[in-house]
């Protein structure tokens, strides 16, 4: 039980953080989901391993949801990882390399910022496995056929495919019961987030968001970045807003240069260690004891 973990979180969208960097290894599928597990393990949505960036980024960021899948995207933990960065440097700035891409973090302030990238809103790219030349609105419904209770999302990639349903009330709907049946759905081949939005204001948007390979989150980054774009680009809302989850706020911007900017805050929990064979873990002060 020799490798040491962070236990952090954006909004409560929680985190394992290892340092491969330092040794820390990542481990096996298997392993993440006995370690995801709310009641026998650390408990987390996503395990994020630091890597070396072989672009000469300051680090490489391996992203693994819940279920064991590896994800290219993962906004809450993005911030959380510049966060690390710049503490580690001391800089204000941190430049973190995923799958999807690289990402610029900046601390402002109590907060952090990351630009997310540009968002793709072609059918291919999110991807859907049928052409649909408007994405605003593809056909695909929940319910009834002649009284759906959910329909006509807007898809879009932000790193991550993501589907959100515009509704009157978020808590009206049971996204835990239609949350996996989308998630799942054949229309997505590399299945999908899918989110529920109230826009309240033009300025102000209330989601739920049911994650691919992480179920209902507190909070969900790349959510709230798909979220904004889908309800500028309908119409619905200004192209910056205060998303409003479970687990707190966060601002979304789109700038005038087509890039996404998220900012919110991130939280350091606990630290610990854990063995990546076994899974088996504890935390530092109960090591201490
Ligand atoms: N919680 C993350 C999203 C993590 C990955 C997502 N579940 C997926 O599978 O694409 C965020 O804050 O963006």
């Amino acid at each position: 039980m020799n490798t040491p973990f962070l236990k952090m979180n954006g909004l409560a969208n929680d985190f394992m953080v290892v340092d491969a960097r330092a040794g820390g290894v990542r481990p096996a599928p298997e392993v993440i989901r006995q370690l995801a597990d709310r009641t026998t393990g650390v408990g987390f949505d996503q395990f994020i391993t630091l890597e070396r960036s072989p672009s000469g980024a300051d680090v490489f960021m391996r992203i693994d949801n819940a279920d064991g899948g590896e994800v290219a995207a993962c906004g809450n933990a993005t911030r959380c990882v510049a966060s690390l960065v710049m503490a580690e440097t001391g800089k204000p700035h941190a430049s973190i390399e995923t799958r999807a891409g690289l990402l610029l973090g900046q601390r402002t302030s109590e907060t952090i910022s990351v630009d997310m990238g540009v968002p793709k809103f072609d059918w291919q790219s999110i991807p859907l496995a049928e052409e649909f030349h408007d994405t605003r609105a593809i056909e695909l419904q929940i319910g009834p056929v002649d009284a759906p209770v959910l329909h006509s999302p807007a898809v879009v990639n932000v790193g991550n495919p993501h589907a959100v349903f515009f509704v009157d009330d978020v808590d009206a709907h049971q996204i835990e019961r239609f949350g996996p049946l989308l998630e799942n759905h054949p229309i997505f081949p590399e299945r999908a987030n899918i989110s529920v939005a109230h826009v309240e204001t033009p300025n102000r948007i209330r989601i739920r968001t049911w994650e691919r390979g992480a179920g209902l989150t507190r909070a969900c980054g790349t959510g709230a970045c798909a979220t904004l774009v889908s309800a500028a680009r309908t119409g619905r809302s200004a192209r910056e807003a205060v998303i409003v989850m479970p687990g707190g706020e966060l601002t979304i911007r789109w700038d005038e240069r087509d890039h996404i900017w998220m900012t919110g805050p991130t939280e350091t929990e606990f630290a610990g260690t854990f063995d990546p064979e076994t899974g088996a873990w504890q935390r530092a002060e109960e090591a201490a004891e």
